[in-house]
Order: C-alpha cells, then sequence, then structure tokens
C-alpha cells in the first residue's frame, strides 16, 4: 500500500460522543455571525423566567413559547425573516425538514450567566443549537446507579449541535457560566402525537 491509497480513504465521520448527538464545527461564516450577533442583540430580549425565579440569561423566543411560569407551551410571534435562512441551513446539516423547527430561542449570556441542568420541554422534539461570539462545553449527564455519567463536548462559535434519540430525550445538559459573552440560537421541532422527538 503506497503512502497515496491511505490519503486516498474516505474521510471517517466522527465518531459521537453520545448516541444521538451530532456536532459540526462550520454552520456559520464569521461574517454572518457577527450579523446574526447584530440581529439577536437588536431583539428585544428578557431575562428568562422560571416559575417566578429570574435566570441570567436572557432570551427571546419565536413560533412557539414556552411559558415556564404557566408551565405550558403557546404559540408566539412568527419567525423574523432573518433567521429563515439560518433555520433552513440548520435543518439541512441536522436532515430534518426545515419547516419542522417550528421554535426559535435566542440566547444572550452575558459573563456570569449559565444554563443549569435540564432536559428540554417533552412538548418539543428534536432540538438544534447554534452557538455564535465564544466558545462553550455542553456538559451531559445521565444517572448511572448511585453516580452519573458525565460527557462534555465543545461547542465551537459558528458551529452547531443537534440533539436527538437518547441524547435528546435520556441525557441533561448544561453550560457552566461564561467568562465572555456567548449567543445561541435553539430551534426546536414539536414532539409528534406518537411521542417521537422529531
Ligand atoms: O445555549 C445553548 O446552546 C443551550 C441552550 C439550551 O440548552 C436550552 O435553551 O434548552
Ligand atoms: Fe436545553
Amino acid at each position: 500500500m503506497t503512502m497515496d491509497m491511505l490519503f486516498d480513504l474516505p474521510a471517517m465521520p466522527a465518531q459521537p460522543a453520545l448516541p444521538g448527538l451530532s456536532t459540526t464545527s462550520d454552520l456559520v461564516t464569521a461574517a454572518e455571525e457577527q450579523q446574526l450577533i447584530a440581529k439577536i442583540d437588536a431583539t428585544a430580549l428578557a431575562p428568562f423566567r422560571f416559575q417566578g425565579w429570574t435566570g441570567k440569561r436572557l432570551t427571546s423566543s419565536f413560533g412557539w413559547h414556552y411559558d415556564f411560569d404557566r408551565g405550558r407551551l403557546e404559540p408566539g410571534v412568527p419567525f423574523p425573516d432573518w433567521l429563515i435562512p439560518i433555520r433552513d441551513r440548520a435543518a439541512a446539516f441536522a436532515g430534518i425538514a426545515a419547516a419542522d423547527l417550528v421554535q426559535a430561542l435566542l440566547i444572550r449570556y452575558d459573563p456570569g450567566a449559565g444554563i443549569g441542568w435540564h432536559r428540554d420541554r417533552p412538548a418539543f422534539g428534536q432540538v438544534l443549537g447554534i452557538s455564535l461570539g465564544a466558545p462553550a462545553a455542553m456538559r451531559f449527564r445521565r444517572r448511572a446507579g448511585a453516580k452519573f455519567s458525565r460527557v462534555t463536548v465543545p461547542l465551537a462559535p459558528r458551529g452547531a449541535y443537534h440533539l436527538s434519540g437518547m441524547a435528546r430525550d435520556d441525557w441533561e445538559h448544561s453550560i457552566a457560566a461564561m467568562e465572555e459573552t456567548r449567543w445561541s440560537i435553539t430551534l426546536r421541532s414539536l414532539r409528534t402525537a406518537a411521542g417521537d422527538a422529531r
């Protein structure tokens, strides 16, 4: 075998750190990243609210809105035009229909803000996230007897992740408090009546 043959081998797909998790490090360009950050900052962001408690991260949602104070999903304002191309590109990365991504959540994490351990609300199906501005580590955990199994996945700015299957439904995730400002766009489908996270 020659060296040429070795280098002609097709690129192996990256082994997923968790079943149901896939990531890409380059969903948007640096110029698009700056435009998206400007669009998010121009949106009326409000501190995330959870049953009367207010979080440090700032959020705004489109399409559907999960009201944590009332514990229910409510129809929200339609997606702004600037989000449509990015939704379409994220859907293509995940191999799902763009029209199924009916909710968008914009988040700005200023220094000191993070997101605690959770699974996304079961009313939602698949979850896609786009990272902007600064790298972050998404931590995953799942109970294994008296302990937790843990996996940490780096989130590159301008990259994206897709959570489905076990990574979506069985594992919790969190992001430690940021040192630098990070923005994210989360896109979600609704769970089907059959219960599939589609
Ligand atoms: O900022 C992120 O990428 C994660 C957001 C998240 O986990 C959520 O909103 O449920
Ligand atoms: Fe989440």
